[in-house]
Formats: structure tokens, sequence, C-alpha cells
């Protein structure tokens, strides 16, 4: 799991604010990442003091979280709901008089598919963050996961939106980075990213694409993070 030691404070205020908004019953979506595994110990915790809770997490990372937390699993289809769903991001656009406010960049740690699947199925999803992941725009790469015999073809029709992909690259293994859906990643910088909601509904029609970490009118709430306390914002 990625640590930047100096956000670790403001991440864990965040993740632990958010799990006060888990309810008795609820179905709750178990977001990837060092932010929203804050958010997991804490509702882990809440039902050892009681809370019932179902959790339906978006990773392999999440889901080993979570049952050390001793939190119940159950996956989408054997539920009619999702309460609500906690994730981390990797930017947030803040900027009230931007089209974008409150769009993500999701996909860091590669679990982008299935975040976004169980994040825009629930009823409500909230987002948890350390302050230096906001932005008046977007700045870093899109994560785009494609199925493995897509990636050339991909590639090339991102660089014809003159985009710059570059497919990542596995830190302990040779070879590129697997998903846990066993595809590719393609991390595509684009400079800049004038219109966000464009530019994903163009990489969603991309064929080989199974999703991108462009994740747009979708957060209702943003827990920021600070030093002294959590900023919440709703969208
Ligand atoms: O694929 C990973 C997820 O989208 C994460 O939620 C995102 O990378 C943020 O992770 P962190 O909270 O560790 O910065």
């Amino acid at each position: 799991m990625k640590t930047d030691g100096g956000t670790a404070a403001a991440k864990r205020r965040a993740g632990e604010r958010a799990a006060t908004a888990v309810e008795d019953d609820f179905v709750v979506g178990l977001g990837t990442g060092s932010t929203a595994a804050y958010a997991i110990d804490a509702i882990g915790a809440a039902v050892a003091d009681g809370l019932d809770v179902r959790g339906i997490p978006t990773s392999f990372q999440s889901r080993q979280r979570a049952l050390e937390a001793g939190i119940a699993l159950t996956s989408l289809d054997a539920v009619d709901r999702v309460d609500l769903a906690i994730d981390g991001a990797d930017q947030v656009v803040d900027d009230p008089g931007a089209d974008a406010h409150g769009a993500l960049i999701k996909g860091g740690g590669g679990a982008h598919a299935r975040e976004k699947l169980v994040d825009a199925t629930a009823e409500r999803f909230v987002v948890v963050v350390d302050p230096s992941k906001l932005t008046a725009r977007f700045d870093r790469s899109v994560p785009v996961e494609v199925l493995p015999d897509a990636y050339t073809v991909v590639a090339d029709r991102v660089r014809d939106l003159e985009g710059e992909p570059t497919l990542r690259s596995a830190k302990h293994k040779d070879g590129p980075v697997v998903t846990d859906n066993g595809n590719l990643v393609l991390d595509c910088e684009f400079d800049p990213i004038d219109d966000p909601g464009h530019l994903a509904a163009t990489l969603s029609g991309i064929p080989g694409v199974v999703e991108h970490g462009l994740f747009v009118d979708l957060a209702d709430t943003i827990y920021v993070g600070l030093e002294d306390g959590v900023d919440v914002r709703e969208y």
C-alpha cells in the first residue's frame, strides 16, 4: 500500500470521519488505497462495537483489509442496493467556478474499474483525501485499464487524442502491471485536460478500454482531512 508519512494523519482524519456516515444495516462500498484503508479500519472498529453492515470491496487490497477488520462481505449480485461508498482519489478538481468541480482522477493503484462500478452504484459516494489531492485543474495522467490484446490499439487512439500513453510497469515483477481483473493499464498524459467530461466519454468509447480513471459527476461529498479537522464539501 502507498504511504506518505506527511499526510498520513490527514488521510486518517478523512477516512475516520467518513466512516461515521455508515449506519446500521448499510451495504457499504469499500474503496481502495491508503486513505480508504483508514475508513475500512474505522468501520471494522464500529463493527466490533455492534454495528451491523456488509461491505463490497473494490479490490483484492480492500477485501483483505476488510477481512482483517472483521467486516462481513458481500457482492453486487447479492444485494439490491449499495447505501454508501467511501473511496480515495488521486486528484480532485477544487474550483467552484469550473464545470469539472468535484471531478476525480482515480486508479493510481489500478483499482478504478471496480471502484467506478461500486462508487457509481452507491446511493451516496463519499471521497476521502488529504489536501495534496486538491487541484484547480487536472495535471496528472489518466489511468486507462485495457484488455491485454488491446493495449497497442488503445495507445494509438490515445495518441490520436494528443495524449501520451505509457504502459504501467510492475515494480516487483518483470513486465506490466496486471490488474485484479487480468488487464493492463495505460497511464495517459493529456496536457491540458480542458474538458474532463468530454475526455471521459471519448475514452469510454474506444474499443478495448475496460474503464478509465476519470470520475466526473459521481462524487456527492468530499472529506478533506486537515491538520486539525476535516473539511466537508457537498457537490
Ligand atoms: O486505484 C486506486 C484508487 O483509485 C485509490 O483510491 C487512489 O489511488 C487513491 O489512493 P490513496 O488514498 O492511497 O492516495
